[in-house]
């Protein structure tokens, strides 16, 4: 029923163009969607709301333009007392809030709210994502009922894997995000999973079918980094010795996927800017456009606001690549996640080292999920990895894990990394007196270390 209704965009009363493009790139997206979906300024006046969104009310009898989101989502003539979305205002750098249990949240059914920045930075807008209509329907008939059932958890979202509130959020604005054209920007510390999520948008996408192309910015020289992405036609330099197509024609219909794209310079900055408003490229010492319709996914473990602030990054360029931005926490601020991630490893490391399936004990978990893990998701893969390998047994040993607990925090972080430390070494050592069939000397070559300092080491991790 919902869908029938007309959806309401009041043309944004500010006049910031990268809100009204935030906005318009919202509206692209919710448009036909049945999840409920609105934006609304700090006065809480509705400044998009999709037709899923409308509950009881005629969005088309009524003044729906200047209709307030409590009137129209939680039939109120006053605002509700404590609303906790209005913390996206209140507190700077929050990249979400939940709303479903707290406060008068639930009057309206509101689930979440993100916080969107005008060109400025300052948060004068914020977007809802609401529950579906049954369970907001009984919320608002039952509001202060603790015995309502618990929104369902999901676990995964195609290969990403997550139970904490933040994956929570984060699956939901993929799913929002990934039909849409408007480019994303992924932001979050190394190992967080932020290829992996540009993956799942473009599986989720119509372009599916299509390439998904990854291109590692931060690694390559910037000729070489213009050559691999627009291409060049042949003599344009010293190696050029045949037309080449760049990655940008290669993903043709799909999506790219730009790495670290807080690290490239301002000559290239310039030049992608240009293929995002023209959407074509030329070629490396070429004249003519070539039209390319690719979707851009980009990401950074970079304060990219801090970069423009900065005047290290282009500002035009930023408000192009983060139409749609997502923030992935550190795996230490969603704990929550990490016994399902272990487990997955688990599994998957004993397939691929085609072992027996393997157990993880509650007191190894518990241990795990204490760690704080700086090397995020990635670390913790390679830590299970590592502990399937160097051990047997039907249940994974992970002593050096183990042994903490009994430590003083502080201690037990300085020893899981030393720990660590030590096990890849040893294990890297192991490894190459394998290869070398025993000979030190070559082994120590290949570990690039000197005859005298393996001879130490092989003392010091008792393998002589
Ligand atoms: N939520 C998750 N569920 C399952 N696997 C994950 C998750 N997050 C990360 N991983 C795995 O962790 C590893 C690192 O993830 P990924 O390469 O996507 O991180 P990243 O943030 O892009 O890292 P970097 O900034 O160093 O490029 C990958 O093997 C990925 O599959």
């Amino acid at each position: 029923m919902a869908g029938s209704q007309p959806e309401v965009c009041a043309v944004p009363s500010f006049s910031d163009p990268i809100l009204v493009a935030r906005v318009e790139a919202i509206r692209q997206l919710a448009g036909g969607i049945s999840d409920r979906v609105a934006v609304v300024d700090r006065e809480f006046n509705i400044v998009y709301a999709n037709s899923s969104a409308w509950t009881n009310r005629e969005p088309g009898d009524a003044d729906a333009h200047q209709a307030k989101c409590y009137q129209a989502f939680a039939q109120r003539t006053d605002p509700c007392g404590a609303c906790p979305a209005t913390k996206v205002f209140e507190t700077p750098d929050v990249q979400s809030i939940s709303c479903g249990t707290e406060g008068d949240g639930t009057a309206c059914g509101m689930r979440q709210a993100f916080p969107l920045a005008a060109g400025d930075g300052q948060v004068t807008s914020m977007l809802v994502l609401f529950n579906p209509l049954s369970q907001t329907t009984l919320r608002t008939a039952l509001p202060v009922s603790n015995d309502l059932p618990a929104l369902t958890v999901r676990e995964h979202l195609g290969d990403l894997i997550g139970r904490s509130a933040a994956m929570q959020q984060l699956f939901d604005m993929i799913v929002l995000v990934a039909e849409s054209q408007a480019t994303v920007l992924i932001q979050g510390e190394s190992g967080t999973g932020k290829e992996l999520v540009a993956k799942t948008i473009h599986r989720l996408s119509d372009r599916r079918d299509k390439p998904f192309v990854v291109v590692d910015c931060g690694s390559l020289p910037e000729t070489l980094l213009e050559s691999e992405l627009f291409g060049h036609m042949k003599g344009s330099f010293t190696g050029a010795t045949a037309n080449k197509r760049g990655l940008f024609e290669e993903a043709d219909g799909g999506t790219i996927f730009l790495d670290e794209i807080a690290d490239t310079t301002p000559t290239f900055q310039a030049k992608l800017l240009r293929v995002l408003q023209e959407g074509e490229v030329k070629r490396v010492g070429g004249n003519q456009p070539i039209k390319v319709e690719v979707r851009v996914v980009s990401a950074t473990n970079k304060d990219l606001s801090e970069l423009v602030k900065a005047k290290a990054f282009r500002q035009d360029l930023y408000y192009r690549l983060a139409v749609l931005p997502l923030f992935l926490p550190p795996l230490r601020e969603r704990r929550d996640d990490i016994a399902l991630l272990v487990d997955h490893f688990v599994v998957a490391s004993c397939k691929r080292h085609r072992q027996a399936p393997r157990t993880v004990s509650p007191d190894v978990m518990q241990a795990l999920s204490e760690v704080a893990w700086p090397g995020n998701v990635r670390e913790l893969q390679h830590y299970i990895e590592r502990a399937v390998v160097t051990t047997t047994g039907p249940e994974l040993a992970c002593g050096d894990i183990v042994a903490l607990r009994s430590k003083a925090p502080e201690e037990g972080l300085r020893m899981v990394v030393r720990d660590a430390v030590s096990l890849t070494e040893r294990t890297r050592i192991v490894e190459a007196l394998r290869k070398t069939g025993g000979n030190r000397l070559r082994a120590a070559k290949l570990l690039k270390i000197s005859r005298a300092g393996l001879y130490n080491k092989l003392r010091e991790y008792g393998l002589q």
